[in-house]
Formats: structure tokens, sequence, C-alpha cells
């Protein structure tokens, strides 16, 4: 297929892939989504941004209620490992989680309603730093977000693993709890030679690491679903150098916030017996926690049941996921749900081979589309 006869919006999700960006880093997607909009017939909309991110506010025909439809903006520090002849033109950054499709599925149901009448008004919410540390929190309490603040909000995230057409979600929770955890340990540098002289981080570090893999397996009650993984550890320099310094990085995640306190708690325990019996320096730093994604019971049951007589759809009450989404401060607040579009492809999310099918794009924004005017 030559590009000219691509769907304008998978179009514009190749576009967005190329030009990935950081949280809170989302300056040329920003002015990309504000082009566009700008492109649009003007009559019924309203802009405003805030940070690096863009609401747009379509005034419905009576405007009784604001429905929201909210897409994340950032890329992931991955380098992509695609075959697209669209990779991304920033170097080590990628468009990994989906977030490019997200944008073009919205913007996608933005354009129909831009020119097609609709009784309720609608805010588009283009949000940046879902992957951290976190834009939802912060644009909810914003001036900008609360003067259109709708009174019920939707979003979706691809889900690799279903096929196209796939539609998956749960009334209650569908993503976990989560924290980041960054770890510093200091020790004393050293020769490779004198190793009675140093206080060797390597070490400590590695004990560290295998302490914190017991909480999970010896701590918390099996039946309560918690992962604490480590995605990156930073030690040393040179081969015949004992480090002096340790940073662990990673996770947790939890479907209680219970058991994130216990764990946490289990944390703090190991980190100081690590630093008495190593005779080191260790600080820890939280970083950003995410609350769970609890989608709204009856509004999602009854979507379920409405997307699942659609032709071409197929509803799947889905398991929850130990996936994280800040998406979940906005349901704190405001009801509403997010579920999971098959997208088909064997690589998942924050794998640098991810290569989402696009022919989802046009599925979901005549989902979406449809379910705004019928709604
Ligand atoms: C859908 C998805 O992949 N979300 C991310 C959210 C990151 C949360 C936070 N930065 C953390 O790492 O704890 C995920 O990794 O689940």
């Amino acid at each position: 297929m030559s590009v000219g006869d691509l769907h304008p919006m998978i179009k514009v999700r190749r576009d967005l892939h190329q030009i990935p960006e950081l949280g809170f880093a989302e300056w040329k997607t920003q002015r990309y989504i504000l082009d566009y909009v700008s492109s649009l017939p003007q009559d019924h909309l309203e802009v405003a941004i805030w940070h690096t991110g863009v609401l747009v506010r379509v005034r419905g025909t009576e405007g009784a209620r604001t429905l929201g439809w909210r897409a994340d903006m950032d890329g992931l520090p991955l380098t992509e490992e695609t075959s697209y002849e669209f990779q991304s033109l920033h170097p080590d950054q990628m468009h990994a989680c989906g977030h490019d499709m997200h944008m073009a599925i919205g913007l996608g149901i933005l354009t129909h309603f831009a020119t097609q009448p609709v009784k309720d008004h609608l805010l588009f919410i283009f949000q940046p730093a879902e992957e951290g540390p976190g834009g939802a929190q912060p644009m909810l309490a914003s001036e900008e977000f609360k003067k259109w603040k709708p009174d019920q909000l939707f979003g979706l995230h691809i889900g690799p693993e279903y096929p196209v057409g796939t539609i998956a979600t749960r009334p209650g929770i569908l993503f976990a709890n989560t924290s980041e955890l960054f770890i510093d340990l200091v020790g004393t540098a050293g020769h490779a030679s004198l190793p009675h002289q140093a206080n060797d981080m390597v070490i400590t570090a590695s004990q560290l690491a295998m302490q914190l893999q017991t909480i999970i397996s010896r701590n918390i009650d099996p039946l309560n679903p918690a992962i604490l993984t480590l995605g990156k550890v930073t030690i040393g320099t040179k081969q015949n150098i004992i480090p002096g310094m340790a940073r662990l990085e990673g996770t947790i995640r939890t479907l209680s916030i219970e058991v994130m306190e216990q764990i946490k708690e289990r944390i703090l325990a190991l980190v100081h017996g690590i630093e008495v019996g190593f005779q080191c320096k260790a600080t820890i730093d939280w970083g950003a926690g995410y609350c769970q994604v609890y989608n709204h019971e009856s509004l999602t049951r009854s979507f379920m049941e409405w997307a699942d007589a659609k032709e071409g759809i197929q509803v799947i009450e889905c398991r929850e996921a130990m996936a994280g989404e800040d998406f979940g401060y906005f349901l704190q607040e405001i009801p509403g749900f997010m579920f999971w579009l098959g997208v088909d492809t064997s690589y998942g999310l924050h794998h640098p081979q991810l290569e989402p099918n696009e022919e989802a794009i046009p599925l979901a924004i005549q989902l979406i589309t449809q379910y705004f005017t019928d709604y």
C-alpha cells in the first residue's frame, strides 16, 4: 500500500511514531497535535495547553454534560528494533507502549466530531508523562483541566496479545498500584587487589537484590498478587576497581494498597540490615507511584454489552494486569473506564520490536465515535 492510500490516522500514527519524546519533554508531539487540531474546522473547538499536554473541547449542541477521552503522549528510553520504514528519528527513544496509536485514535475521534454535531460537550485530553513521572495527577489538579473537567472519562491501551477487533476489559480493578524504587548504596572504592581496604558495592548490591526477591516469595500472602522487579542496576567502572557506589532501580506492583505498604516496610527493613551488615550508607527514593485503575462497574458493564453487539467486535472480560497507568488518578475523581484494544503483535509492551497492527486504529475510531454518538 502506498502512503497515499493509507488511512489518514495511520499516517498520523506514523508521523508521531517518528518523534517519541520522554515524559514532560513532549514538545514536538504537542506542536504536532496543535498543528493537526488547527487544520480542523474550528467552529465548535476550544484548545488549551497544560505543560506539554493539550486539551481540546468540542462544544456540544446541548452540553448538559461533558464526556472525556484521554490519550497519553510520551515514549520510552529504548532503541527501536522494528522493521518499520518510519522508525524513530530520536536516538534511543521509541514509542514502545503504543502512545502513538493512542494519540492517533484520539485525534481521529476528534476529527469526526469537529464536523459532526454531538449533544454532549466532548473533552479530548492529550496527557504527558504516563511512563513517568506521571502527568495525570498534576494535570487533574491544573486550572486548565478543572475549567473543562469531564463528567465521565474513557480511554484505551493497546493490547498486544489480543486479535484486532478485540476489546478486553473488566469492571473494577484493571491495572495495579505501582511504586518506583531507587536505592543508592555508598561504600568505599578501592584497588581490586586490596579488598580488605575497600567496601565493595558489587557484593552489597548483589546481596540486596537477592534479599529483595524474598519479600514477595516469603512475606506476602501468595493469594495477593505482587511484583518487585529490578530493571536496572548500575555499579562500577572497570574490572580492576572495587566500586564504592551502586544504584538499584525497580518497580513494585500490587493489587492492594495494604500489600504495597507491607512491601515498602520490608524494603526499609532489608535496606537497614544491609547498611548495618555491610557498613555502607543507603538511601531509598520511592519515585513516582500510581494508584490502581478502577473501572466504574456499571459504566464498564454497559459499554461491554454495547460493544459486544457491534459487528467485528469481540468483547472479552479479562483479568487484572500488573501494569500501571496513571489514568487511575482520573478515575479516582471521574467515573469511567479503560479497556485494552487488540493490536495482535508477537512482541509485548516496552519491547523494541513492538509493531502493533494499525488496522486497530480506524476500528477504534469508528467504535468510540459511535459510542459517543449513541451514548
Ligand atoms: C502500561 C504501562 O506499561 N505502564 C507503565 C507505567 C509505569 C509506572 C512507573 N513508572 C513504574 O515503573 O512503576 C508500566 O510499567 O506498567
